[in-house]
C-alpha cells in the first residue's frame, strides 16, 4: 500500500451556511501487484483532520505489511477516521472489481444502472446571482438544482429561491440545503415560504442532533433530508425518530462506499430514500460515488456533479455530466488508471 499526498484547489469555492470550501487536500491510496486505487480526502467538520488522516494512513501501512489488507481495514474506525477508511476501502473494492473483470458498480450489484441523474450545486449568493447560476445549470441540461441556504435571513433565502423559480420555470426540481443553520421556528417560516415555490426537499434544516425537531417538520409539503445527522447520531437514531424522508450519503464521511451501500440498503428497508453526494472529492472518490449510486439504482438526482468546482484533478474525468446525468464508466473498477500519480 502506497500513500501519496494530494492537493486540489477549487476553481469555484462552495459557500454554505457553515463556511466556504476553497481547497481539498488528502491522499491517494494505491495497491500494487494487483492494482487498486482509493482516495482519502478529509473535510474538516465532516471527517478527521488532514493530519489525523495522514497519521492513521501511516499506521495502516505497517498494519497492511504485518497483517494484510482486510485486517488493516477492520482497524479503521468509520466514525473516527472515515476519510482514511474510505481511501483503503475503495482501493480494495477497486482491486476486487478489476480482478473480477468488472466495473465497480457491477461488482457491487449484478444490475447497476448505466447512468445516474445529478443535481447542480449552487452555493450561497445574492438572489440575482443565484438565479443566474441556476438558469445556467438548467441551460446546461440539469433537471435538478440544489441551493445552499441558511447563510442569510429566512426572508432573503426565500427571495433567492423565488428568483430561481421565476428564472427556471415550474418544471425543474429545486431543493435546498441549510447545513443545520436553522431553529425550528426558522424552519417553519422557511417551509411556509418554500412550499408555494415547489421545493422538493430541505436538507438538514436543523442541528444534527435535533431528530424530534426534524420529525416534526415532516409532512408539511416539503420532504426532509438528513446529512449531518447521519454523521453525528447515526442511521438507527434517524430511523427510530422517524426524522427524515431522504438520507444523504457521503461515502467520504461514512467511511467508504461499501459502508455507504450497507447504510443505503438498511435505510431503504425502512422507507428512507438514499441519495449519494460527494464532499467535493477528486476524480477517484467522485467516480466511485457514481458507481455506488448506480449500484443502488438511485432515481433521485445525486450530488455528484462537483467536478466543475475543481481547478485541477488527478486524471481526465471519465464521467462528465451530460444532460443532467453522469454515465457510469464501462471499464474495469472505478474506471480511473490505478497507477496514476501526482
Ligand atoms: O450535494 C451536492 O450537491 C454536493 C455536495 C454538497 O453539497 C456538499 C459538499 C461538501 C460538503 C458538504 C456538502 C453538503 O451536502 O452539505
Ligand atoms: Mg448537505
Amino acid at each position: 500500500m502506497e500513500v501519496d499526498p494530494v492537493s486540489l484547489p477549487l476553481a469555484s469555492p462552495l459557500s454554505t451556511a457553515t463556511g466556504t470550501i476553497e481547497r481539498r487536500e488528502g491522499f491517494l491510496v494505491r495497491l500494487e501487484d494487483s492494482p487498486g486505487i482509493g482516495e482519502a480526502m478529509p473535510l474538516p467538520g465532516w471527517t478527521e483532520s488532514l493530519e489525523g488522516c495522514r497519521e492513521v494512513l501511516e499506521t495502516t501501512k505497517s498494519v497492511v505489511r504485518k497483517r494484510g489488507l482486510d485486517a488493516a481495514l477492520d482497524e479503521l474506525d468509520p466514525s473516527e477516521t472515515p476519510a482514511a477508511r474510505h481511501g483503503l476501502d475503495l482501493a480494495i473494492a477497486d482491486r476486487h472489481a478489476r480482478e473480477a473483470g468488472q466495473s465497480l458498480a457491477a461488482s457491487l450489484d449484478p444490475s447497476p444502472s448505466q447512468s445516474v441523474p445529478v443535481n447542480a450545486t449552487v452555493g450561497d449568493a445574492s438572489p440575482e446571482e443565484t438565479a443566474e447560476r441556476a438558469s445556467a445549470a438548467i441551460d446546461a441540461g440539469f433537471e435538478t438544482v440544489k441551493l445552499k441556504v441558511g447563510a442569510r435571513s429566512i426572508g432573503e433565502d426565500v427571495s433567492r429561491v423565488r428568483a430561481v423559480r421565476d428564472a427556471i420555470g415550474p418544471q425543474p426540481e429545486v431543493r435546498v440545503d441549510a447545513n443545520a443553520a436553522w431553529t425550528v421556528a426558522d424552519a417553519r417560516r422557511a417551509i411556509d415560504g418554500l412550499v408555494p415555490l415547489d421545493v422538493s426537499y430541505i436538507e438538514q434544516p436543523l442541528a444534527a442532533d435535533d431528530l424530534d425537531g426534524h420529525a416534526a417538520l415532516r409532512d408539511r409539503g416539503v420532504e426532509i433530508a438528513l446529512d449531518e445527522s447521519l454523521r453525528d447520531v447515526g442511521l438507527d437514531a434517524i430511523l427510530d425518530a422517524g426524522a427524515a424522508d431522504v438520507l444523504v450519503l457521503k461515502p467520504m464521511a461514512v467511511g467508504g462506499i461499501r459502508r455507504a451501500r450497507t447504510l443505503a440498503l438498511e435505510a431503504r428497508q425502512q422507507h428512507l430514500d438514499p441519495v449519494v453526494t460527494t464532499t467535493v472529492d477528486g476524480v477517484v472518490g467522485r467516480t466511485a460515488a457514481l458507481h455506488l449510486a448506480a449500484s443502488l439504482r438511485i432515481e433521485r438526482a445525486c450530488g455528484l456533479a462537483t467536478a466543475d468546482r475543481l481547478a485541477d484533478d488527478f486524471a481526465p474525468d471519465p464521467a462528465p455530466v451530460s444532460e443532467g446525468r453522469m454515465v457510469v464508466p464501462d471499464a474495469l473498477g472505478i474506471g480511473v488508471d490505478p497507477s496514476l500519480r501526482r
